[in-house]
């Protein structure tokens, strides 16, 4: 059950997903996300969290079932019409952060509008200009002014590359965040730091947000935990 409102942000049933040339498969019987919603999604290392967020995020295509976001049916868009989508609704944390070195941080989170123009409008609307939104994310998601002007986003630490990720993430309001593990690489102080900033962004833009980690330390702040388990016939399950 949804108590988060009558239309699920995000609804899969009887997903199925193989690798190809693999025997695993990943099934999902039945997920839901509801609008604004924060679901903090685990399992052992190869349960296929990241192969779910990639299904969501309309990446990769399942071989069975039905995923519906925002209720759009992914599997009816053509390829070009679902990395529209996405670019409109979705935003991404990668674990590896999938920032450009030679850009700076600033042109890195205006990154996460260049694909849809509904997200420049939505982050025009927050900031003035798709430029000040980014800064005040940055600013938001606790990096200041002098790091900002420093050239290279490739010359910050991990923690500060991050948040640029998160900045770039959450420009322009998407209605899901998929984060996958993005506190792995961070100290205790600056991954609390980091996921209570990402909570409060989220929650200003009433965004979902489906969460993967570990580290389960960090669950009670979620409304939900999903647990993806690994059975001996090396079926991925929810
Ligand atoms: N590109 C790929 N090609 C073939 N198999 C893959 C590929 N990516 C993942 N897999 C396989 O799919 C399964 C799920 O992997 P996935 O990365 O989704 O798991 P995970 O739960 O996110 O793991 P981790 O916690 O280690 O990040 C694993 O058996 C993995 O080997």
């Amino acid at each position: 059950m949804i108590p988060w409102g009558a239309v699920p942000l995000l609804t899969c049933r009887d997903l199925r997903f193989s690798w190809p040339r693999t025997n695993a498969t990943l099934t999902i019987r039945d997920f839901q996300v509801g609008q604004g919603e924060r679901v903090f999604l685990c399992g052992p290392s190869g349960s296929g969290k990241s192969t779910l967020l990639g299904l969501i995020g309309g990446v990769l295509q399942p071989q069975g079932g039905e995923l519906v976001v925002l209720e759009q049916s992914l599997s009816v868009l053509t390829p070009a019409r679902r990395d529209r989508f996405r670019a409109d609704f979705l935003g991404f944390i990668f674990q590896q952060f999938n920032l450009l070195p030679f850009l700076d941080p600033v042109e890195n989170v205006m990154l996460g509008c260049a694909f849809s123009p509904l997200r420049k409008v939505r982050a025009m609307a927050s900031g003035g200009t798709v430029r000040d939104e980014a800064l005040r994310l940055l600013v938001a998601l606790g990096l200041d002014a002098r790091i900002l002007e420093r050239r290279g986003t490739g010359q910050l630490s991990v923690g500060q590359q991050q948040r640029v990720a998160a900045a770039r993430a959450l420009i322009g309001g998407p209605d899901l965040v998929l984060a996958d593990e993005p506190t792995s690489a961070l100290d205790a102080a600056t991954r609390d730091g980091f996921l209570r900033l990402l909570l409060a962004e989220c929650a200003r833009h009433g965004a979902g947000l489906i969460f993967v980690s570990h580290d389960m330390a960090l669950a009670s702040q979620f409304d939900r935990v999903v647990a993806l388990e690994t059975s001996p016939s090396r079926q991925m399950e929810a």
